[in-house]
């Protein structure tokens, strides 16, 4: 498990730019080293922003947007086309303006899907389809997921991440996807991968903007955090964890936590 590094930029602007940039250089490495590449992408305000400006950004073509697979790390379980899932937003934000496979865009299910308003299937659905993935890739371990070379997690002011909210999970369930009931934040159904399967990603990069998080993300850096009150605490890459965070975001770092302010 890797230790966390902080970097800070000024706004969650320069941050988008910044997270978008960096992924181009991640996707193009991990295509060059191994042909393909996989990325996790998040709902919310900073994972949507740093997803739009993927799109914009200038060295966004040294990406082989064919050879990148795209997987979520939650869903809000509603109708496709829902303008609250965050499928529909990371279509509209990016997805929809590049060259991509589209049987390499895994979108967790939805509502209107082959399980209908069954979400314990939909999960099982989406497990099947990482598990699939992780045999055609020929590298499984028996875990039931492919490489993750970036998973993105954006962090709620009470310290969730993906749809693993504080006391509402289980930090040793050896699934790699659930169903989430009564979330405390609307849609009150989701779809979520676990801690387990978070903690398989090369690089988890926890992305934070605004005053609202900085308790989650001082939290998120404190080594006596309960990851099961503060989920944020427990989600590390194997390689590399990046808190990636505006300056707001950063405003209560815990004692001997530094962040490094972004060139
Ligand atoms: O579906 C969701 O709501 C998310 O995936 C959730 O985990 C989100 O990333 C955080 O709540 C941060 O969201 P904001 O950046 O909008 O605050």
């Amino acid at each position: 498990m890797s230790t966390p590094v902080v970097v800070v930029h000024a706004d969650q602007q320069s941050l988008a730019e910044a997270v978008a940039a960096k992924l181009v250089t991640r996707i193009a490495e991990a295509q060059a080293q191994r042909g393909s590449a996989s990325i996790v992408v998040t709902g919310g305000g900073v994972g949507t922003a740093v997803l739009a400006a993927l799109n914009g950004a200038r060295n966004r073509g040294s990406v082989d947007w064919r050879r990148l697979d795209v997987w979520w790390g939650d869903e809000r379980f509603l109708p496709a086309g829902d303008p609250e899932r965050n499928e529909t937003g990371a279509r509209q934000a990016l997805l929809d303006h590049v060259d991509l496979d589209p049987s390499r865009v895994h979108a967790m299910p939805a509502t209107d899907g082959p399980d209908g308003d069954d979400a314990e299937a939909a999960a099982g659905r989406y497990a099947a389809e990482l598990a699939a993935a992780a045999r055609a890739e020929g590298a499984d371990g028996g875990a039931g997921l492919p490489t993750f070379d970036v998973l993105m997690l954006g962090v709620g002011p009470d310290a969730h991440v993906a749809s693993l909210f504080p006391k509402m999970f289980d930090p040793s369930e050896e699934r790699t996807v659930v169903p989430v009931h009564d979330s405390p934040k609307p849609p009150p159904t989701r779809i979520s991968l676990t801690m387990s399967a978070i903690r398989t990603a090369r690089e988890v990069w926890i992305l934070a903007a605004g005053e609202s998080k900085a308790q989650a993300v001082g939290l998120g850096l404190s080594p006596a955090a309960d990851p099961l009150e503060a989920p944020v605490a427990g989600a590390r890459g194997a390689e590399q964890t990046l808190f990636l965070l505006d300056a707001a975001a950063a405003g209560g770092l815990p004692p001997g936590v530094a962040g490094s302010d972004a060139p």
